[in-house]
């Protein structure tokens, strides 16, 4: 990834200035979401937040939205394309001219060998045509105040031109679809879980947000940098990412030149390990260290409060940590507030409510059990397939007069 030119689109000042295109699509999400009410049908969360992040990651890449969220399945293609490539990971790294065989192979060969490497190769060809369209249009966006990052990077003065092929810039968008689609997904489905199995954080987080949100007609208007201020929002994140885990799998760094000396001062033990040696840690086993994150499959966003909350910090590697610590960090933040905020809200769930919500959110068919990870992926998977499933329900006229207004 080409960091340094990357960086100025994930500022927290570019996030907030993005909120428009952000609310643009979570009025869409609101309204699917309401619609469900008028029918006993099960929503996967995991599908709808992924049709959600994967419109919004293609609107900041290119200035173009695929409308997702607008279909009836909330069109999974991509999303499952972006898991068949993280499935095949284990693989490919042990044997990697394994995958420089297959990507040349054409991909309706790759596709009768292995389908969820045909539907990478197909995601890979279409982000391809993106920046190659990018490419070619590229001045029409120059005067624009808010530029998608490929047209962007397309004009960077930090690139030499040799950075800036289709070839190798498709290379980095497709990651950047990847990494924004799947972990968010993840994150905000999950939530949807924590909360509703959780009525004592629900209760807190709901008296939060009311603060911020002291009526219905305030929802769609609070902007991100109020929600920024809210502790206990912001606590409820971080726990999920914990339980999440960012990436199941470990980052890998290397110190080309330096020793690197751990010392385990509780133990009295020093190792020094010698340059070039890959060392890695998955964030599975960091997030249960129970010294730091005590009952730690418990969802508790209190540990993250007040002093101690600041010294675990250090110990949150959902988002990496270093030199190539996650680049989307404050739109994964933004985001996150901002969906966390208004769904709960407008909603309540079966044991939680303020007495003026637009429904009742439901989890329909998961358990604690299948919201618990079952094995390593590059991202978790879950005992669940299918992941998180929620029903919503009643609403009557306050949902008729919240949605009077929506431009849905
Ligand atoms: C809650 C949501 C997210 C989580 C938990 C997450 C987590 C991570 C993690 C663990 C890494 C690897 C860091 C490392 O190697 O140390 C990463 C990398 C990355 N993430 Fe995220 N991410 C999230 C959302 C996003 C979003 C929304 C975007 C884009 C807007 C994004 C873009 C990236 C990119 C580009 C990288 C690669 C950075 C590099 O290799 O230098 N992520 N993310």
């Amino acid at each position: 990834m080409r960091r340094a030119a990357l960086l100025p689109y994930f500022s927290t000042a570019y996030v907030r200035k993005l909120q428009p295109d952000f609310q643009e699509r979570l009025d869409v999400l609101l309204k699917r979401m309401s619609n469900f009410m008028d029918t006993d049908e099960a929503v996967n969360a995991n599908c709808m937040f992924a049709a959600f992040s994967n419109d919004i990651m293609h609107i900041l890449s290119f200035g173009e939205c695929f409308h997702k969220l607008e279909t009836p399945n909330f069109d999974s293609v991509e999303r499952d394309a972006s898991l068949s490539g993280a499935q095949s990971f284990h693989v490919m790294k042990r044997i990697p001219w394994f995958n420089n065989v297959m990507m040349t192979l054409p991909e309706a060969v790759a596709s009768r060998l292995s389908p969820p490497l045909g539907s990478y190769m197909r995601q890979k060809r279409k982000t391809r045509n993106q920046v190659a369209q990018a490419a070619a249009l590229k001045d029409e966006w120059s005067e624009r105040e808010i530029v998608p990052i490929f047209q962007g990077l397309l004009d960077s003065s930090k690139l030499p031109p040799e950075e800036k092929s289709v070839e190798r810039l498709s290379q980095d968008a497709q990651m950047l679809l990847m990494a924004g689609t799947l972990t968010m997904a993840s994150t905000l489905e999950h939530m949807v879980y924590w909360m509703v199995d959780n009525p004592d954080v629900l209760r807190k987080l709901k008296e939060e947000l009311r603060t911020a949100m002291p009526s219905l007609d305030d929802v769609r208007r609070v902007p991100i940098a109020s929600l920024e201020s809210l502790p206990y929002l912001t606590a409820v994140i971080k726990e999920s990412v914990r339980l999440i885990y960012g990436n199941s799998t470990p980052h890998f760094r290397v110190d080309p030149s330096q020793p690197l000396v751990y010392e385990d001062k509780k133990a009295g033990r020093k190792w020094v390990i010698p340059p070039k040696t890959s060392v890695g840690m998955t964030s599975v086993l960091l997030h249960h260290n129970e010294d730091n994150f005590p009952n730690s499959y418990i969802f508790d966003p209190d540990r993250w409060l007040g002093e101690g909350g600041k010294k675990l910090d250090k110990y949150m590697v959902g988002f990496g940590k270093g030199s190539r610590i996650c680049l989307g960090l404050n739109q994964a933040y933004g985001i996150s507030r901002l969906v966390l905020a208004q769904i709960w809200r407008l909603w309540a769930s079966p044991e939680v409510s303020t007495g003026d919500e637009i429904g009742v959110l439901s989890l329909y068919n998961t358990s604690f059990h299948d919201v618990q990870m079952k094995g390593d992926f590059f991202v978790a998977a879950y005992n669940k397939p299918q992941g998180v499933e929620f029903k919503a329900s009643l609403g009557g006229d306050r949902k008729e007069n919240f949605f009077v207004s929506s431009p849905q």
